[in-house]
């Protein structure tokens, strides 16, 4: 596809709490990359309204001119949204990320972990500079389909229903597989592990099965399965071993904290949420309401999911001047934290505003390295 206007439009959702904090953050980042590797199209930014705390003022939660926004846009850079205390009439909270998923067939969940260089180790093992894995989470479907339609019957019972389709299954295994191809072919490990409850649940076997064909269709690359409790033992003790992993996504949701764990935080876990025509790019982190207006935010997972929009475009547009900018980003924040950057996150010194201001002052380094 062909760039058919000089810039490309991004729709910026800052959200709620530390989503606000951490957005400000990558835009004068993303603005400091624009200006040391010029040439490719320019971003034009604009901030729309979203999220629980513009719910709470004005009664709208995602409001049609944003969703029309989000559609029209070339990408949608998200900061985080919901706050514990704005809840709808069942209890659950205002989160409008998950209606966008939907509304723009956001199936794949895309939550890539790696070491980074100069941070505390906090596993205390030196292989720990090994990881490097990527959690696709389907989306759609799985243990969220139930939201909206649970039952509460008699204040007795309550019953959230698990859905797994074919097709669903089908096109984020197919999307997997595609991942461990392209890291393959960066000279990566290629293994793609379906991570898994069939041992118990029809649904699970089922998704296990759908896996299978769909891995057949993949004979370059290794599928393996795992039980999900296991894979949590596993992403502990060995995480260095792992690469692709394909599941539910509400198992998906759960292991993708603990592996931001593995890294020091949440703060160091960026994400996208891929569909064929459409693609969101957010930290996987939420608002953090303990921290937020503090200046306490580590914005590296903000900074960091900017750099896969980037790449995403990149792809999209076969536009490489892109892809250097994405990786001007992340050599950036290598350069700024292995030079004594340490977010307050992962127990150092440095604020929100400290981490954004050393990645910029690393772009001139970090330029001499991606050119
Ligand atoms: N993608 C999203 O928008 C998203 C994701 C998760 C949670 N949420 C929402 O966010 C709110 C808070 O949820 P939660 O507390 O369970 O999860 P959270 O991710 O906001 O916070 C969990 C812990 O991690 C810390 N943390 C998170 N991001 C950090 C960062 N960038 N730098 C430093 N520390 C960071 C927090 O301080 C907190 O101790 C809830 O309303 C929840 O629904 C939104
Ligand atoms: C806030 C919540 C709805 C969301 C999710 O569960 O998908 C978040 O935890 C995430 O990981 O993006
Ligand atoms: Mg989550």
């Amino acid at each position: 596809m062909t760039i058919s206007s000089n810039h490309l439009d991004i729709a910026v959702l800052p959200g709620d709490g530390i989503g606000r904090e951490v957005m400000a953050a990558c835009l004068e980042v993303l603005s400091a990359v624009e200006t040391t590797a010029s040439g490719g199209p320019p971003l034009k930014t604009t901030i729309w309204n979203a999220g629980a705390q513009y719910y709470a003022t004005s009664g709208e939660a995602l409001p049609d001119i944003t969703l029309d926004a989000c559609r029209k846009a070339d990408a949608v850079l998200f900061g985080a949204m919901g706050w514990p205390d704005i809840r709808h009439a069942d209890g659950t909270e205002i989160i409008p990320q998950l209606d966008l998923r939907m509304a723009l067939d956001l199936y794949a969940g895309v939550r890539p972990i790696r070491w980074f260089p100069g941070l505390p180790n906090v596993l205390s093992d030196p292989r720990a500079r090994d990881i490097d894995f990527v959690l696709i989470r389907e989306q759609t479907e799985g243990l969220f389909y139930a939201r909206g339609k649970g039952e509460l019957i008699d204040d007795r019972d309550a019953y959230d229903t698990m859905h797994i389709s074919r097709a669903g299954t089908a096109r984020v295994s197919d999307f997997a597989f595609r991942v461990a191809e392209r890291r393959q072919a960066r000279g990566k490990k290629a293994r793609v592990t379906c991570v898994d409850k069939a041992n118990v649940f029809a649904s699970m076997a089922f998704f296990r099965k759908v896996f299978d064909e769909v891995a057949a269709k993949h004979g370059g690359i290794e599928a393996d399965h795992a039980y999900v409790d296991a894979m949590a033992l596993t992403m502990v003790k060995k995480p260095w071993t792992l690469d692709v992993m394909v599941t539910e996504n509400m198992f998906g949701d759960i292991l993708s904290d603990l592996a931001a764990g593995l890294v020091g935080g949440m703060g160091m876990a960026p994400s996208a949420d891929v569909g064929d025509a459409h693609a969101l790019f957010q930290p996987a982190h939420g608002t953090a309401p303990d921290i937020a207006g503090q200046g306490k935010a580590n914005p590296c997972a903000m900074f960091l999911s900017a750099a896969m929009m980037l790449d995403w475009l990149a792809e999209k547009h076969n536009e490489p001047r892109l892809e250097t900018r994405a990786r001007l980003i992340e050599s950036a924040v290598e350069i700024a934290l292995s030079s004594g950057t340490v977010p307050i996150e992962l127990g150092g010194a440095a604020g929100c505003a400290t981490v954004t201001r050393e990645t910029i002052a690393a772009l001139p380094s970090a330029i001499k390295e991606v050119a």
